[in-house]
């Protein structure tokens, strides 16, 4: 809808062109959908000739045999819709959420679609409208986020489908860390391979973007300084802000790097891959499964992925798993702080960061020697602001909105 219009946009004042798009997009929605390795998430933004207010927002869990959970909250986070279902792949939970659309949303049919793309490699460094040149290059990239770029590929694939002339932007998690000095972002590593591409990407940009557009609100002035933002989710990572752009994380060439995960190893020294390929005969698909899906979290509690599940449990096991996951976050943001040359603020985000009181108690309690003192009682009511007045560095606990980012690139996008 939007294509056909714009060679005429093209030709008209700009005053005529703003009355023109807001009619045309008046009472339409924007759908932004974002796979995640365990959910695929989505919102509704009602929207403007340039501004837009969310209608609402759901997840779909995708778990194991477990049964998955499909919510959705209206923009004040009041529970509109609820089911159980059985759901293993991203691909039946996008089938779900689009039948779902299609008899719930009445006549706000989409204009746009946004979606969340882990992987924008080298080609993509800001948001891109898709057409079929755009998806052969991310299909290029699949084998570099296994748990995501296929997910994300599968739900363009399918809004082409039912609708063919929709309108369809990537927003890439890569894009956010393009500001970091060239010292993070390669490798050890002969150049003609770095200038192949094989160099650090960084991820969980649209998180972090999100988080350094709303940090001023909460910390004026200090927001521009040294912030060491914990993205700890089914993936999890770390990133340093300096004047709100990223100078440091700790997610590299793939999601793999870094922090153990759900099911991911995290950092590994690259030998154990020499080894178990000459000593035990493993493939390249054999370790890919293996360092992606049987690793982290669930590999060392040898229970769950789940942090939830890890917490209830007294099996020694899930013990371990949640002692390695607190201690590598320290080791890891210690790196951070480094690089940052101190710390003015931390920030807890994403599904464990925002809800795991206990996690957050035992991070913060290593972190003493950067002065940060923990108010238990607001930390454990996952308030926004979980430090004491006396820390010397404020801690907080900011819910992330990647979707809302995402919706925003959209329009300006299709606006332009
Ligand atoms: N109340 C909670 N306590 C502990 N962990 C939680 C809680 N709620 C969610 N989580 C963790 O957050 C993870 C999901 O995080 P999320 O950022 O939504 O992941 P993703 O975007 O990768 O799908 C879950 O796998 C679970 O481990
Ligand atoms: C990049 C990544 O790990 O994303 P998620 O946390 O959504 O799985
Ligand atoms: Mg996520």
């Amino acid at each position: 809808m939007i294509y056909r219009v714009k060679s005429k946009i093209a030709q008209i004042d700009n005053d005529t062109r703003q009355l023109f798009f807001r009619r045309i997009t008046m009472n339409k929605t924007i759908l932004v959908l974002n796979a995640g390795s365990s959910s695929l998430k989505f919102a509704l933004y009602q929207t403007t000739h340039e501004s837009i207010s969310m209608i609402c927002r759901g997840k779909i869990e995708i778990g194991g045999n477990a049964s998955s959970r499909f919510q959705v909250k209206d923009s004040r986070g009041e529970l509109l819709w609820q089911q159980s279902l059985h759901i293993t792949h991203h691909e039946n939970a996008i089938e779900v959420l689009l039948q779902w659309l299609e008899t719930r949303t009445d006549k706000r049919q989409p204009i746009v679609a946004g979606h969340r793309v882990v992987h924008g490699g080298m080609l993509f460094n800001r948001p891109v409208l898709i057409d079929e040149q755009v998806i052969t290059r991310l299909l290029q990239l699949v084998p570099l986020a296994p748990l995501h770029q296929s997910d994300s590929l599968a739900g363009i694939s399918a809004l082409r489908r039912l609708r063919p002339d929709l309108p369809q932007v990537a927003c890439f998690d890569t894009s956010f860390h393009r500001t970091m000095p060239d010292e993070e972002q390669i490798y050890a590593l002969p150049g003609h391979l770095t200038d192949q591409g094989i160099r650090r990407y960084g991820f969980h940009g649209l998180s972090y973007e999100y988080i350094a557009h709303i940090l001023p609100n909460h910390l004026g002035d200090r927001a521009t300084g040294r912030i060491v933002v914990a993205h700890l989710g089914n993936g999890a990572s770390l990133c340093a802000l300096r004047q709100g752009k990223s100078i440091a994380t700790t997610m590299g060439f793939t999601p793999l790097e870094g922090l153990p995960m759900g099911t991911r190893c995290g950092n590994l020294d690259p030998a154990v891959l020499l080894y178990l390929m000459r000593e035990q005969q493993m493939d390249h698909d054999t370790l890919t499964n293996l360092l992606h899906r049987q690793a982290g979290l669930l590999g060392v509690s040898g229970i769950s992925a789940d942090m939830r599940t890890l917490l209830a449990s007294d099996d020694p096991g899930a013990k371990r798993a949640v002692d390695l996951f607190v201690w590598q976050v320290c080791r890891q943001l210690g790196a951070m702080v480094a690089l940052l040359e101190g710390i003015d603020g931390l920030v807890f985000t994403a599904g464990i960061g925002e809800h795991a009181s206990q996690i957050r108690t035992r991070i913060c309690a290593r972190l003493k020697w950067l002065s940060i003192e923990l108010d238990e009682s607001a930390n454990q009511a996952n308030a926004i602001r979980i430090s004491t007045a006396d820390s010397h560095t404020p801690v907080l606990v900011l819910p992330t909105d990647e979707e809302t980012i995402i919706a925003r690139h959209t329009l300006r996008l299709i606006a332009a």
